[in-house]
Order: C-alpha cells, then sequence, then structure tokens
C-alpha cells in the first residue's frame, strides 16, 4: 500500500464504522479552487441521520459548491467527503482505497437526491412519466412500481390530478413539486435544496416551501438546504451553518443563529438580509 493511500484510509476510516452516531454525510479538510480562487478554506461539517440543516452566507460564499459536491458534480481541490460511510471519491478494492470508479460513484450517488433552482422537466413527458423515468432507468423498477411509487409522491406533493399533463401547462410551483417528487421518488437517504424557490414568482414560494415543511416534518430523511428564505428556515432546520470566506464562521440551532449572532460576520450578513439583500 502506498504512502497516499495509507492517508487516504487513515482520513476516511478514523470514523466509528457504526452505530446511531456514525455522521450520514462528512465533509473532511475540504479545498475547493476554481483557478487561482479557493472557494472553500478546509470546511469540516458532519451530518446526522434525519438532521435538517440549512447553509446561509453571502452570494458566492460557496454554497452551491458545497451541495455540487455531493452530488459529485464538482470534486474537491483536497480533502474527503463521505457518505452513509463511504468514502465518495475512493472505494475499497481488495481492502485497498483507490480512486473511484463511475460504478462506485454511481452508488454512492444513488444515495443523494437533489432539487435545482431549475426544475428542468422533461417537456415532451407526461407528468407521471417525469417522475417514473428514473425508477425504471436507473433503478430498473418495474413499469407498475414505478407508477404506484410515483402516484403516491404526486400525492404527496398536492398534485395528483395532473398526472396526465405536460410540464406546460402547470404553473412553476407545480412544476418544481414535481421535481421534488421525481427526487423523492428515488428515496434518497439525503435531499439537497439549492434555493429551489429563486427563481419562482414571489405568489408561488409558498406552495413549494409548504411541500419541504411537509417532509421535513414527517420523515426521518437528511435534508440539508440552501435557501435565503429565513424564517423557512427558522422553521424547518435543525441547524443553521453561515459559511464566509470559505469557512463555517458560526453554527447552531436556528434560534441561536438567526436571534443571537455572535460575530460582526454574521451579524452584517443578517443586517443586509433585514434591509432587502
Ligand atoms: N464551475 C465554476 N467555475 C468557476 N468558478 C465557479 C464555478 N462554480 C462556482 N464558481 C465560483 O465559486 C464561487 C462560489 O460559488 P457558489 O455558487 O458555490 O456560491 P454561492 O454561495 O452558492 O452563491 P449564491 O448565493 O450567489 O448562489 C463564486 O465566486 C463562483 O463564481
Amino acid at each position: 500500500m502506498t504512502a497516499m493511500q495509507d492517508a487516504i484510509r487513515e482520513e476516511v476510516k478514523g470514523v466509528p464504522e457504526s452505530g446511531l452516531d456514525r455522521p450520514i454525510v462528512r465533509y473532511r479538510d475540504i479545498r475547493k479552487s476554481f483557478g487561482d480562487f479557493e472557494v472553500l478554506k478546509g470546511l469540516d461539517l458532519d451530518i446526522k441521520q434525519g438532521e435538517k440543516i440549512t447553509i446561509i452566507g453571502p452570494s458566492g460564499s460557496g454554497k452551491t459548491t458545497i451541495i455540487r459536491m455531493l452530488m459529485t458534480l464538482e470534486k474537491p481541490t483536497s480533502g474527503t467527503i463521505e457518505v452513509d460511510g463511504e468514502p465518495l471519491w475512493h472505494e475499497e478494492v481488495k481492502g485497498e482505497l483507490v480512486p473511484a470508479r463511475e460504478k462506485h460513484l454511481r452508488k454512492v450517488r444513488g444515495k443523494i437526491g437533489m432539487v435545482f433552482q431549475q426544475y428542468n422537466l422533461f417537456p415532451h413527458m407526461t407528468i407521471l412519466k417525469n417522475v417514473t423515468e428514473a425508477p425504471i432507468h436507473v433503478l430498473g423498477m418495474s413499469k407498475k412500481e414505478a407508477k404506484e411509487k410515483a402516484l403516491a409522491m404526486l400525492e404527496k406533493v398536492g398534485l395528483k390530478d395532473h398526472v396526465h399533463k405536460y410540464p406546460i401547462q402547470l404553473s412553476g410551483g407545480q412544476q418544481q413539486r414535481v421535481a421534488i417528487a421525481r427526487a423523492l421518488v428515488m428515496e434518497p437517504k439525503v435531499m439537497l435544496f439549492d434555493e429551489v424557490t429563486s427563481a419562482l414568482d414571489p405568489e408561488l414560494v409558498g406552495e413549494v416551501l409548504q411541500v419541504i415543511k411537509d417532509i421535513a416534518h414527517t420523515t426521518n430523511m437528511t435534508m440539508i438546504l440552501v435557501t435565503h428564505e429565513m424564517d423557512f428556515a427558522r422553521e424547518i432546520s435543525d441547524r443553521v451553518v453561515f459559511i464566509d470566506k470559505g469557512k463555517i464562521v458560526e453554527q447552531g440551532p436556528p434560534e441561536q443563529v438567526l436571534e443571537h449572532p455572535k460575530t460582526e460576520r454574521l451579524q452584517t450578513f443578517l443586517q443586509h438580509f433585514r434591509n432587502g439583500y
């Protein structure tokens, strides 16, 4: 085994292998640069099974990058990310940790569901087909089972009367709820919501937030959110994490972080927000 493999093993395996306390997501000393610009400067973040966390911070502070790395849409420059005890970018082959192959990445990625700002539904497919596509083609689920699950999910997000329509016939809020159903039907262990209401007209924001609140309050799903909706963050989060200049500056329960910020940086950020950030 090489020294590098030893180092990786030390880093990703030096955590409890089992037990309720094991984080479902673990970022360790993550650095991420785009060219010369270092966006993240050593991020450590553990997220527990079932925990709902909201990441807040100024524009460009790296919130989306944190989420995209978990979806393997971006690779950290250095550091490790672990999902459900498995390293994201490495896999164990014959007792040795080696760079992950696509199959391993797919497996780990399958534990994560994501809803983006842009819902990107397939325009030529009905709502039902939009939701059944991935379970059938990615999970290999039977058409019957996928349909049953999709219908149940679409009912959960309040769209059971729209399943045979096409995306263009739905409002933006309804389309975003389809995108949520489409992610949930894959039964991810962790759901990521990245500014999912930013592209919506103000009157449509509430219905989408309500659906997310329902999921947060009725399931034990781990949820990581990036949002500018502070009241929503306060209502659903177990923990709010404030990042600025590439590092976590403050974190804790929403009432502590949002009502009693300790650092000047967070106080200033929240002040800007109240003044219409
Ligand atoms: N693929 C990329 N190539 C180059 N630079 C990038 C890339 N992705 C992000 N960046 C830069 O990294 C920084 C952090 O971006 P990121 O989108 O993570 O911030 P954010 O906190 O989510 O911002 P916002 O609140 O404005 O969405 C920004 O300066 C952005 O321009």
